[in-house]
């Protein structure tokens, strides 16, 4: 059973804010002669414990940049970065990073490689076999665990950088693109694994161009478009309303009937598409609800405009 708004509304309540950015802007002076770009511009959110949030966008849009500042690798011109009291004095140790396209030394094994990227946590200890757990874990069997990095495929060394995302047990976990790289099986264990991460209480962030990723797995979707945050989609308020599609079809010429399917999310919407239909002589074949692809959402939404 779906939540209702109230309902959701209220899960937001309940979850305190893990971190949060306020009004962050970001520039970057590229050659001298040239004049600094905005990458990031009055960015706002809030992330709450143990909930998932995704960041959407076209190429460039800004997400890895939002990224870098959640980590601290990057630092704001204007507004401020601030973590919950959960995320204690020193918040970098209690986080995870999986960047988008990460260097590891190839030349050694998977593990150790990861008890290198431990040994970067003061006062993180992990028992060998925790460490073969933590690559277990993301899907690496013990048989690969002495090979050489530079040894492994693609997919096994986003399954890696997933592992050295969570070797210091973080409670703020963030993915720039996790799913890259992968296929769908790899895809599908990534998402379990984000849900398991969810169901003991961490907060993720990630992003993706993968909406169906992003729909399975998400509270909370935001659109990212030229460094702005221009939509804030709570996924309980697509779940909970219907919306309708149509299937008709209408004959342009005599040899040339086409078949169309659209998706409209008012019943006043719904009333004028299949009004108009009808006047152009066409015939309905199919009126079903359905719960809107975010994709849908995300056009009609971002056409009204910043609403964040
Ligand atoms: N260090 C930098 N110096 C100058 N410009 C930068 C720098 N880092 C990022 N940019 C610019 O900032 C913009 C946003 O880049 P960013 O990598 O954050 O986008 P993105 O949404 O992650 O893109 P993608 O989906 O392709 O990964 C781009 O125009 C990029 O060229």
């Amino acid at each position: 059973m779906h939540m209702t708004k109230k309902e959701s509304d209220r899960m937001d309540e309940a979850s305190p804010t893990l971190v949060s950015l306020k009004d962050v802007t970001k520039t970057f002076k590229g050659h001298f002669w040239s004049k600094r770009k905005t990458i990031l511009s009055g960015v706002t959110l809030e992330l709450g414990e143990g909930t998932v949030a995704g960041i959407i966008g076209h190429n460039g849009a800004g997400k890895t940049s939002l990224f870098k500042i959640l980590t601290g690798l990057a630092f704001p011109d204007k507004g401020r970065v601030s973590f919950g009291e959960k995320m204690g004095d020193n918040p970098r140790q209690r986080l995870g990073f999986l960047p988008e396209n990460p260097y590891f030394y190839k030349y050694l094994t998977a593990i150790e490689a990861l008890s290198f990227y431990v040994a970067l946590f003061d006062g993180v200890n992990v028992s060998p076999l925790e460490l073969e757990h933590a690559l277990i874990q993301v899907g690496l069997p013990k048989d690969v665990h002495a090979q050489r990095l530079n040894t492994f495929s693609k997919g096994m060394l986003q399954r890696f950088g997933f592992a050295q995302a969570l070797v210091n047990d973080p409670l703020l976990i963030i993915l720039d693109e996790p799913m890259s790289g992968l296929d769908p099986v790899g895809r599908k264990e990534i998402r379990s694994l984000i849900e398991g991460l969810k169901r003991n209480g961490k907060t993720i962030v990630f992003s993706s161009h993968i909406l169906d990723d992003v729909e399975k797995l998400c509270d909370t979707v935001y659109l990212l478009d030229g460094g702005r945050l221009v939509n804030k989609i709570q996924m309980n308020d697509i779940l909970g309303k219907s919306s309708w599609c149509i299937d008709y079809s209408l004959t342009h010429h005599a040899d040339d009937t086409a078949e169309h399917r659209e998706v409209v999310l008012t019943k006043k919407e719904l009333h004028l598409r299949v009004t108009s239909v009808i006047q152009s002589g066409g015939t309905l074949t199919n009126i079903e609800r359905v719960i809107p692809p975010l994709e849908e959402w995300i056009d009609r939404r971002a056409t009204k405009g910043p609403n964040i």
